[in-house]
């Protein structure tokens, strides 16, 4: 169908098509957890554990476990995943742990993918202006070379990782969030995340929190304690806004 006269004046005072359509957000920056939220990691990851558990003479953790031990970091993940078959002496832990991670900066992009929606929703929130920055409890530089390895890095103003804040201030607690605002430009920040790391970190920095369903999500569904949950980064946008 032709555009009509009145469709062109539009488009001609309003640049982007998609601009005219837009609901003004009440925020300044989104955070945004990365594994869970935006990216689909959990394949990469559960290699990488498995590439350790199989050097410690473990069974491997079956593909759709890997994602309930992903939310408070590699460590945590394998220290799960060892615990869940009888654990390991702390010298030992250690020599698995470094195996792990050396294996993951290989192969931290195999099978690793955004989220359906993910691109044009980082496209829609620059569109307004909106500051995006990672706040993941992954090493900040796994997190930065995922990220520019998919395209998407210079989406963000920041990329805060689990070890980017030093010792103890990774998700849950709040300095993650604190230093997100701070990157981002300063303003009113919401957070993005699947676990109850990602819930807890937004409550302990008072800020909104979005809950990703899709993701690697440790409650069942309203027991996260977000302030809304979504099942597809499709709904993000509107969701924000109903925040406001
Ligand atoms: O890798 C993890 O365990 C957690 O990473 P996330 O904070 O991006 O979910
Ligand atoms: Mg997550």
């Amino acid at each position: 169908m032709a555009p009509s006269l009145a469709t062109n004046r539009l488009q001609f005072e309003e640049p982007s098509a998609t601009a005219a359509a837009m609901t003004d957000l009440p925020f300044a920056i989104i955070g945004f957890d990365l594994d869970g939220t935006l990216l689909e990691t959990h394949r990469d990851l559960g290699a990488a554990v498995n590439h350790a558990l199989d050097l410690g003479g473990f069974a491997p953790v079956p593909a759709d476990h890997a994602s309930d031990l992903i939310g408070g970091g590699a460590k945590i993940m394998l220290q799960r995943a060892v615990d869940e078959q009888g654990g390991l002496p702390e010298d030992e832990f250690r020599r698995l742990y470094k195996a792990m991670l050396a294996y993951y900066a290989d192969n931290n992009a195999v099978h690793t993918q955004p989220y359906p929606h993910a691109r044009e929703t980082l496209d829609a929130l620059r569109e307004r202006d909106i500051a995006m920055v990672v706040v993941t409890n992954k090493f900040e530089s796994f997190a930065r070379q995922i990220l520019t390895t998919l395209d998407l890095a210079d989406h963000f103003a920041a990329i805060i990782g689990g070890d980017t804040m030093g010792k103890g201030k990774a998700k849950p607690a709040p300095d993650p969030i604190f230093e997100a605002q701070r990157r981002g430009g300063g303003g009113s920040l919401a957070f993005v995340g699947d676990s109850s790391y990602d819930v807890a970190a937004a409550r302990a920095a008072r800020v909104p929190v979005i809950g990703a369903r899709y993701g690697y999500c440790d409650k069942p569904r309203g027991e996260l304690g977000a302030d809304a949950e979504i099942e597809s980064l499709a709904e993000l946008v509107p969701a924000l806004a109903r925040l406001g």
